[in-house]
């Protein structure tokens, strides 16, 4: 995971991606198994002061490639949304662009009302990226008395953020030094130094044991339970029941945006990796004799 966006990008690193091209392409099918009980599609309800984020219509293309096919969703405070769907689905190029950097071809991205990666959100928006972002010759408590300090937070946040993660047995440590799961929690105590009001977490639990993943789930219950909102993106299913809203992508489509009660029922299943094969089915049935002569 690398932060990119609690307290700005890290220097050197470019912002915004410039992989679109501007060659128009054309527009989806929308699927026909999509379930929308939270917002429906294409409709996000932006003007509410509880939206966070307001996607509309967005589309993307990495190198020349459509990877977001007019995505539209609304975010609302306080929520703990799961972004799922198969590898390269473009869970981190929806990230990518409600952070700000992504550059996209159409459509628009607000983020607590503002444009996505306006200046004034940097403090506001913090981002774990999948690859840790952290410095191996330094402690992992050094490294987070170096990112307190670029944030301008006290160190006391140092202690917070080092006890929130579970990393005290290892906070001497030099972050070379520490699996990967733990070097993943550093970057996400890094995330939480600066009471972010949105975080976007790149697949947080990977390489967590059990244990571990249950504690982190608690975690962001407890900061969605103290006004953030979470974007936690996931491959395992039964994280998503976990969530309060679900986003199930699949080739830059939703299939669903909706409470994991809802995805059940519309599913007619318990089980949550079932309910998204359901609609990964739904979704590629193709359309019946009495559908296209509508
Ligand atoms: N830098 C890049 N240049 C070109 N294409 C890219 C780039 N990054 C991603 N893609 C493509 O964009 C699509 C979406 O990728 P993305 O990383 O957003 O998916 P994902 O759902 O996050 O995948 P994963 O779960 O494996 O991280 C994929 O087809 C991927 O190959």
């Amino acid at each position: 995971m690398r932060l990119e966006a609690s307290g700005g990008v890290p220097p050197g690193r470019r912002l915004g991606h410039v992989d679109e091209s501007s060659t128009p392409h054309a527009r989806h099918r929308a699927p026909t198994a999509a379930v929308a009980a939270t917002t429906p599609r294409g409709t996000p309800e932006g003007d509410g002061a509880d939206s966070v984020i307001v996607v509309r219509d967005l589309h993307v293309r990495r190198a020349r490639t459509p990877v977001l096919h007019g995505l539209s969703l609304t975010v609302q405070r306080g929520r703990i949304v799961g972004l799922l769907g198969p590898s390269g689905s473009g869970k981190t190029t929806l990230m990518r662009s409600i952070v700000g950097v992504q550059v996209v071809q159409s459509g628009t991205v607000e983020v607590l009302g503002l444009p996505a990666g306006s200046r004034e959100l940097r403090r506001r928006v913090a981002y774990v990226t999948q690859q840790p972002s952290v410095y191996d010759d330094l402690t992992v408590r050094q490294n987070l008395a170096y990112f307190a300090r670029v944030l301008g937070v006290r160190r006391t946040k140092v202690d917070e953020a080092i006890a929130r993660t579970h990393l005290g047995d290892v906070e001497r440590r030099l972050a070379g030094s520490l699996s990967g799961g733990q070097r993943s929690r550093v970057s996400l105590a890094a995330a939480l130094l600066g009471d972010a009001e949105l975080l976007v977490l790149d697949e947080p639990t990977v390489g967590l044991d059990p244990v571990l993943r249950v504690e982190l789930w608690e975690l962001f219950h407890q900061l969605a339970g103290e006004g953030a909102t979470l974007i936690v993106s996931s491959h395992v299913m039964d994280e998503a029941k976990r969530c309060d809203q679900l986003l199930l992508m699949r080739n830059g489509e939703l299939l669903a945006d909706a409470s994991v009660a809802s995805v059940l029922a519309a599913t007619g299943t318990d089980d949550m990796e079932t309910a998204f094969l359901t609609l990964i089915e739904r979704a590629t049935t193709p359309m019946t004799d009495e559908e296209t002569s509508r």
